[in-house]
């Protein structure tokens, strides 16, 4: 069975894209898990300040990923029934898959020790799927019983719901349901997809306050994203990163870093039977595969001056990047969710995401930095890209000191924005 992901473009491919865009993406759904998200950011407020109480100083990290991924859940199985022991073990799981999924090194000189590492890594995939069965399975069960128990009345409400209903196209096999394999599949590539994507931000600290004030709820972008309920006179009153954010956040602060530095899905190259696609002179033989260097096309001087400096006002009004396309459908200035067809169908839910919890986390605490620890914003490459100096092999990975809960005096709201950011998706 294949993934939207890995289908080849095609009706199963349109069948898919279709359900996932229209029935769990579209702006029209999001609203349906305004409760899950308030639920996530208030469980990441009370964990960072019981955290803080105990310890002084907060890793947020874990925490972070943990709600995220919280809301996920209840995105594609429904919010009924959903207790904290099942989104433990599912985050658990998804995490090992997606870290298992990546790096795998070929050693040229010694095959065999790239053979062993490729059946120990085979081992290891089919074992986490073998999980992902006896894990996502029952949920998606659950979905069933109460569709059934529903009758006419049901309506559908998460991403596994919408599956029970879907038909396979008669050409791929067709006219019949999906299988439960099948849908678990479906439900790993969601889970997946929305939570380690990344974009990394980069020169916070060198960064002064943006122009232009950020107070203005009309601005915010989502219903229920903070913006709409910002206190006057609330920190968030005098912080310059809402405005900025739609655009800066995806575009990583300095035009669009993305998560990789490829982080593109590989594309194949067409062209007739046989012959080859030329591009900028090369030559690309048919079904070659392409990959497309994100990062690079970014930070394109030509496009972007001073590229590499992290100075979000250049997406608000009058900025270079005031009405950039991120989807790539009027011009390519940058491209963070990919461009064309295959263009990320979940771009929405980031950017809400996004902006919802960081600027919950700003709104609803104090943040300064360890003493002595500055916030380092060194990259490392995992799945993507994350925080260097969030890494565990460190020893010591200080992230952020909470100094107290619901104080509006935080006067560098611009460097924890970023910072958060990159936490955010790490
Ligand atoms: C910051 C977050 C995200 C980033 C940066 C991102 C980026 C991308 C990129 C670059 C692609 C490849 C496009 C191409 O190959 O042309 C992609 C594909 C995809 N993304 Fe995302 N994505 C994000 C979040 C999400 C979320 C939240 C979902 C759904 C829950 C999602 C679902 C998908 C799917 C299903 C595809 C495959 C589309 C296809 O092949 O037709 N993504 N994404």
């Amino acid at each position: 069975m294949h993934t939207i992901t890995s289908a080849a473009y095609g009706p199963l491919w349109r069948v898919l894209r279709r359900n996932l865009a229209a029935k769990v993406l579209h702006p029209s759904c999001l609203c349906r898990h305004a409760a899950a998200r308030r639920r996530a950011v208030s469980g990441l407020v009370a964990g960072i300040t019981r955290q803080m109480r105990g310890e002084g100083v907060v890793v947020i990290e874990g925490l972070l990923h943990r709600a995220m991924f919280h809301v996920l859940v209840s995105m594609c199985f429904g919010d009924d029934g959903l207790d904290d022991a099942v989104v433990a073990s599912v985050t658990a799981l998804q995490r090992e898959f997606l870290t298992s999924v990546v790096g795998f090194q070929v050693f040229g000189a010694w095959p065999a020790v790239t053979k062993l590492l490729f059946w120990r890594r085979l081992k290891r995939m089919l074992s986490i799927r073998r999980r992902q069965e006896e894990l996502l399975a029952p949920l998606i069960r659950a979905c069933r019983e109460r569709r059934d128990a529903a009758g006419d009345n049901f309506a559908e409400d998460c991403y596994a719901d919408s599956l029970l209903g879907l038909k396979i196209p008669a050409e791929d096999g067709g006219g019949r349901n999906l299988t439960e394999s099948e849908m678990v599949c479906l439900c790993s590539e969601f889970l997946a997809s929305g939570t380690d994507s990344t974009y990394r931000r980069r020169d916070a600290m060198d960064h002064g306050e943006p122009r232009g004030a950020a107070g203005d709820p009309s601005k915010a972008p989502g219903r229920d994203t903070p913006g709409h309920r910002c206190r006057s006179g609330g920190h968030r009153g005098g912080a310059p990163a809402a405005d900025a954010l739609p655009q800066g956040r995806s575009a990583g602060g300095a035009p669009a870093a993305p998560a990789g530095p490829l982080h593109m899905l590989p594309h194949a190259a067409t062209g007739e039977e046989g012959g080859a696609t030329t591009l900028e002179g090369f030559s690309v033989p048919r079904q070659a595969s392409v990959n497309f260097t994100l990062a690079g096309m970014a930070l394109d001087e030509a496009v972007w001056p001073d590229a590499k400096r992290f100075r979000p006002e250049r997406f608000l009004p009058g900025g270079e990047g005031e009405d950039v396309d991120l989807t790539g459908s009027k011009e390519i200035k940058m491209m963070p969710f990919g461009a064309g067809r295959r263009v990320c169908p979940g771009i929405g839910l980031p950017l809400l995401h996004l902006e919802y919890f960081v600027l919950s986390l700003v709104r609803e605490l104090e943040w300064k930095e360890v003493p002595g620890e500055p916030v380092e914003l060194t990259e490392r490459l995992q799945m993507s890209l994350v925080m260097k100096a969030a890494a565990p092999c460190h020893g010591r990975p200080v992230d952020a000191q909470v100094t107290h809960a619901h104080s509006c005096t935080c006067t560098r709201d611009m460097q924890l924005v970023e910072y958060l950011d990159l936490l955010i998706m790490s």
